[in-house]
């Protein structure tokens, strides 16, 4: 049922940890996807290192008709495909399913019987309301909530990605989910923000005087920022076929991360400095308008194709139908600030590529002869610097730097690499995002949240893109799956003189 498991060495676990008091859960979409593959998981490894109360409840639900035993099985099953051997132990999985219950309930029909859901609330505890169901569904859901009484002043709501098709939407959402939560109780998920190298960007920046001093367009020539997946649409092509890469990852993730490279030192760690610097950038992006959505994005379609060794189909084979939805998109976004001014940013992702990696590659300008630098000091020319951070997987870092050649007598120079694996320096486990990103709902700490303005102000900048796309003014064009994006994302960066990032560092 599940795909075959990956086998773990068992690392160090958190050692910060502090227990949650005892809270509701109330996850919306329990049978699918995600809550099976990510949520259910997470809440085991933090039940596992003790940071979940034995008496905190997990309630799932959705349509299907369930009893609580059959979705625990699932729960088990779950947790048997997506926890990593070593952590893997039967007898906490027994103790973790006692945790977890399941309401069978259409949470879009406000006359159904909802008794069964306040049955199992407590007054009192920290109530969160999490929504891994279609967006289309959250203020309905709120209203409902609170019509039956169950918004109590501990109540949270958690709202997953993405909000909205469109700026419109995306406000209607906002403005209806206000209407019975405030600002401080929606915690808008965004799991790129959970994960710890994305987190560590901030600390990479700031916490190394040399980068800092180096984090401009001074010094930096482009950045590149990839989410690329092996994985193609399959059983959620019914979501997708209406949603689109552009939609699904840049509007959010990739934003996000390109925010973090790119925000001025916040004035602190609190949750609000960290997000006014966040949106900061995303209002400072040149809106890409008429021509120039065509000349600064790529969209594109996985063909038939073969990965790791295996065929498939292409997309609209898959689908069975016709679709203009990309499974690709590359954005060459500026940002209008003088830090970096003339800075290309490169935003690719898309399905069915050749391996999973997200990463962000920092290309530094090389030494500019005619300077007093070692441009002209050395028989061949120095190569630009980069710094590879590696999101996921493999977290770390590279290094690439100019090296005397061993192999020469004179002063050639080669390229160098420093590689950092951190679960391999620190001996630790690198905990899956939304780890942390629950808990944080608990705790009701919003720093790894999106705000309402920032979810606002990246579809503001979106948008544009997808109307030049609906004009057909950019033709979609197509790749073979396993491969590495189409052609014209190459040419796309070629243009400035850049290359994507291939890993040959
Ligand atoms: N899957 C992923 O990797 C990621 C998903 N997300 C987001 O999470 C959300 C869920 O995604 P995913 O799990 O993939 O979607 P799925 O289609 O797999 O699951 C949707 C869930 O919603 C339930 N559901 C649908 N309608 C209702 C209803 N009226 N009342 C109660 N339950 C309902 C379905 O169960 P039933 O049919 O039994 O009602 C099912 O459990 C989406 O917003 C998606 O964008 C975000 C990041 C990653
Ligand atoms: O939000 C989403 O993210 C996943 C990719 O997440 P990752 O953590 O595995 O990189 C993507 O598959 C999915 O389409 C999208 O909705």
């Amino acid at each position: 049922m599940w795909p075959e498991r990956p086998v773990y060495e068992r690392l160090k676990d958190m050692s910060d940890i502090t227990p949650v008091k005892p809270f509701d859960y109330v996850i919306f979409g329990a049978s699918g996807d995600l809550t099976m593959r990510k949520l259910l998981p997470a809440f085991y490894h933090r039940f596992r290192t003790g940071e979940v109360p034995g008496t905190a409840r997990i309630i799932g639900v959705a349509r299907s008709a369930l009893e609580r035993s059959a979705f625990q099985q699932r729960t088990r099953e779950a947790l048997e495909s997506f926890v990593g051997d070593a952590y893997h132990d039967p007898e906490t999985v027994t103790q973790f399913l006692e945790l977890v219950h399941y309401v069978s309930l259409d949470a879009a029909d406000e006359t159904a019987d909802w008794s069964g859901l306040s049955a199992l609330l407590e007054d009192g505890r920290v109530r969160v309301f999490y929504f891994a169901t279609a967006p289309k569904l959250y203020r309905k859901v709120c209203a409902t909530l609170d019509a039956r009484g169950l918004i109590t002043p501990e109540s949270r709501v958690v709202l997953e990605k993405p909000i909205g098709i469109d700026l419109r939407t995306a406000q209607d959402i906002n403005e209806g989910v206000g209407r019975f939560f405030s600002e401080e109780n929606i915690f808008r998920i965004d799991h790129y923000l959970g994960k710890e190298t994305v987190q560590g960007v901030m600390a990479l920046r700031f916490a190394n005087p040399v980068l800092e001093n180096a984090w401009s367009a001074e010094h930096i020539s482009s950045v590149q920022i990839t989410a690329a997946e092996v994985v193609g649409v399959e059983k959620r092509a019914a979501y997708y076929d209406t949603t689109g890469a552009l939609r699904d990852m840049v509007q959010n993730h990739l934003l996000q991360v390109l925010s973090l490279v790119a925000m001025e030192r916040p004035a602190s760690l609190d949750a609000d400095a960290v997000r006014d610097a966040k949106v900061a950038v995303l209002h400072a992006l040149r809106p890409l308008t008429g021509a120039a959505v065509g000349e600064n994005t790529v969209r594109a379609q996985y063909q038939a194709g073969e990965v790791k060794g295996e065929a498939v189909p292409g997309y609209l084979d898959e689908l069975g139908h016709a679709s203009t939805t990309e499974t690709y998109a590359a954005v060459q976004a500026e940002i209008d600030t003088p830090r970096w001014k003339g800075v290309p940013f490169y935003l690719r992702t898309g399905k069915r590529l050749a391996e999973k990696v997200s990463e962000i590659v920092i290309t530094f300008r090389p030494p500019e002869a005619g300077r007093s630098s070692g441009a002209d000091l050395f028989p061949s020319p120095p190569r630009a610097n980069l710094l590879v951070i590696r999101v996921q997987p493999d977290e770390g870092v590279t290094w690439r730097f100019n090296a005397k050649d061993p192999a020469d007598d004179g002063f050639d120079l080669r390229c160098a690499t420093m590689d950092v694996h951190f679960e391999r320096q620190f001996r630790q486990r690198y905990p899956d995002a939304y780890e942390r990103l629950l808990l944080d709902a608990v705790r009701g700490n919003p720093i790894l949240f999106i705000r309402r303005d920032e979810v606002e102000a990246a579809w503001r900048w979106i948008e544009p893109i997808l109307e030049g796309w609906g004009r057909q003014d950019v033709p979609m064009c197509g790749y073979p799956a396993g491969g590495h994006g189409p052609k014209e994302a190459d040419d796309l960066l070629a243009r400035h003189g850049d290359a994507w990032y291939s890993g040959a560092a």
